[in-house]
């Protein structure tokens, strides 16, 4: 299948400063894909890229299957939530509706205005006027209603109070299930996508580190405690990325796949959230699959 997004040695600096560099990545049609990472990482920029707001300074990239370029077409598939939400601040959602419609020739008015009202969102009030949470879901509504096939959000639920969250993401979730869209979101906090997302991206100082299909990465790694003198004995290829040592005891966090483990070590399973963790603690640790890894 083609990839949704498929880069290869993607780079973009800004003056000296690389905000991305070396990314190869494909990332599958029709998943939910979370891309993490800390402040800085690179994950606004690998969007912008995406979209096509920023051009590379080094590398290719691919939107499925097609070098992105400007065209009316070609953009129209995609819609991008950037992270400061935005909508002119003085235009009512009404108002933001007619500007969609006339935009964009996918344009599902009925669907977005039945959506708005089921959200109880108001649409004579500029957007201005609107709460951080009704903000993020107009923004998303309109995102939506441009019925794109592939869809960008940079940190979505970035300042949103638990409940707005929770109904952005309810939001998301209903969409793509009817829709059938590839979806990219940016956090740096994971638990917000743990039970939404199905493939994870990490970027780490302006590197991807690992991409994957979320079950298969918590399938292969595993957290190892043991005594700390048998770190010797741990296979010489065995992928290890992070290790801790405290008084007698090391902790590791392997990607253990096919290898076997002396009988010290006690193997157990790792959540997301500590694996997303521990490579985001070790900018240089890598569990990146070639681009040729998608099913
Ligand atoms: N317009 C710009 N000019 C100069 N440097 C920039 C610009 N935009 C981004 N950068 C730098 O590029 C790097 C990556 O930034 P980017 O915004 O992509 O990170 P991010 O992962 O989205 O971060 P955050 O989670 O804080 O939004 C950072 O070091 C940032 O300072």
């Amino acid at each position: 299948m083609t990839p949704a997004i498929e880069s290869r040695d993607l780079g973009r600096r800004y003056r000296r400063t690389w905000a991305l560099r070396g990314c190869t990545l494909a990332l599958p049609e029709g998943r939910v894909i979370a891309l993490v990472g800390p402040n800085g990482a690179g994950k606004s920029t690998l969007l912008n890229l995406a979209a096509g707001l920023l051009q590379p300074s080094e590398g290719t990239l691919r939107i499925f299957g097609e070098p992105l370029d400007d065209r009316p077409a070609a953009l129209a598939r995609i819609s991008y939530m950037a992270q400061e939400t935005a909508l002119y601040p003085t235009f009512t959602v009404a108002e933001l509706l007619t500007f969609g419609r006339r935009l964009n020739p996918g344009w599902d008015d009925r669907w977005a205005r039945e959506r708005l009202s089921r959200l109880r969102l108001p649409s004579d009030v500029p957007a201005g006027r609107l709460s951080g949470g009704q903000r993020a879901q107009v923004a998303l509504v309109l995102a939506l209603a441009k019925r794109p096939r592939l869809l960008l959000l940079d940190e979505p639920l970035a300042s949103l109070d638990p409940v707005a969250r929770h109904d952005v993401m309810a939001l998301l979730m209903e969409s793509v299930a009817e829709a059938g869209m590839t979806v990219v979101l940016s956090s740096h906090i994971i638990s917000d996508l743990v039970d939404t997302c199905d493939w994870l991206v990490t970027i780490n100082q302006g590197r991807v580190q690992v991409s994957g299909d979320i079950d298969e990465l918590l399938a292969t790694h595993r957290l190892l405690t043991g005594p700390r003198e048998a770190l010797d004995s741990l296979p010489p290829r065995l992928p290890v990325v992070a290790h801790t040592v405290n008084g007698r005891q090391a902790s590791v966090l392997a990607r253990i796949g096919a290898h076997r483990l002396a009988p010290v070590w006690t193997v157990n399973e790792v959540s997301l959230d500590e694996l997303v963790l521990c490579y985001l603690r070790q900018p240089a640790s890598s569990a990146l699959p070639g681009p040729t890894s998608v099913r």
